[in-house]
């Protein structure tokens, strides 16, 4: 379990997130929502244990997560960050390569190539393998990206589960990756992993989380154990817009669709 108790984040005098308490479990997909700088980066990145908590604490399987040291995180927590630049060149493989640093002294084993070989060909990129990272599109580089994070976490480690968090993920995405990459991330939470994603799209949260967390202006808002259960009127305090929630034709299950606020 992934817990954080009662977080708040300062800086300086200005409070990015305010006691927030969200639980994040092994085999679950766990989505946060909400407006633009409402903090939903800062929650992932105390969950991460990238930034430390002002006030309450973050725990990792019942422990502080500032107990654990960089290495031992590394080996089985992974972030995919927004933006990722590279200060030289490198190419894809070595790039997923860099996923593979925590787990290896002075050079990768063939078992780490394996390893990012099956990460890249997951996200269906095996044919950019030798290409220069810096020539890709914005949609290649964040699947490259994922590889890397995968490849990090792909072996469960001997106690524990693994975390994966993302910070939208999918912003880059063709519609038809931003489904296989979510699909993806949640066959990833199937084998007990904790995934958390940060992601704007609600229709996208409602096809594949199992539990949506909303942010709104640096607190936790509500936190939807079921979302099957959202209702517009929600939806319409969190994002000031007119929404509905009808039934997808394609699935049955609940679609959003929004209109500007003056239809509210
Ligand atoms: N180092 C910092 N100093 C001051 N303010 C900061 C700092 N880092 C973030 N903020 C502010 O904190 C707020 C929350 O930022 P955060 O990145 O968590 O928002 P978000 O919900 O992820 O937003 P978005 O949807 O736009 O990515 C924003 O108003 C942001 O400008």
């Amino acid at each position: 379990m992934l817990k954080a108790e009662n977080v708040s984040f300062r800086v300086q005098d200005k409070t990015l997130l305010h006691d927030a308490s969200v639980e994040c479990r092994p085999g679950e997909f766990t989505v946060l929502m909400g407006p633009n700088g409402a903090g939903k980066t800062t929650l992932l990145r105390l969950l991460a244990g990238l930034y430390q908590p002002s006030a309450g604490r973050v725990l990792y399987h019942d422990q502080p997560l500032s107990s654990f040291s960089a290495t031992e995180l590394a080996k089985s927590r992974a972030v995919l960050s927004q933006e990722i630049q590279l200060a030289f060149p490198l190419s894809v493989a070595d790039v997923v390569l860099m996923g593979r640093y925590p787990h290896f002294q002075r050079s990768p084993s063939a078992h780490d190539r394996a390893i990012c070989a099956q990460t890249l060909a997951e996200l269906g990129m095996s044919h950019f393998a030798d290409r220069d990272y810096s020539t890709l599109s914005g949609g290649e580089a964040q699947k490259v990206q994922m590889a890397r994070v995968l490849a990090q976490i792909w072996e469960t480690p001997p106690q524990g589960h693994r975390v994966l968090l993302l910070d939208e993920p999918v912003s880059s995405l063709d519609l038809r990756y931003q489904h296989q990459l979510l699909q993806l991330a949640r066959d990833f939470s199937r084998q007990q992993a904790i995934v958390v994603a940060v992601l704007h799209d609600i229709n996208l949260a409602l096809a594949y989380a199992d539990k949506i967390v909303f942010i709104k202006e640096g607190q936790i808002y509500d936190t939807l154990p079921n979302p099957d259960e959202l209702t517009a009127e929600m939806l319409e305090e969190v994002f000031d817009l007119a929404m509905c929630v009808i039934t997808n034709p394609l699935t049955q299950r609940p679609l959003v669709i929004h209109a500007s606020a003056d239809m509210r």
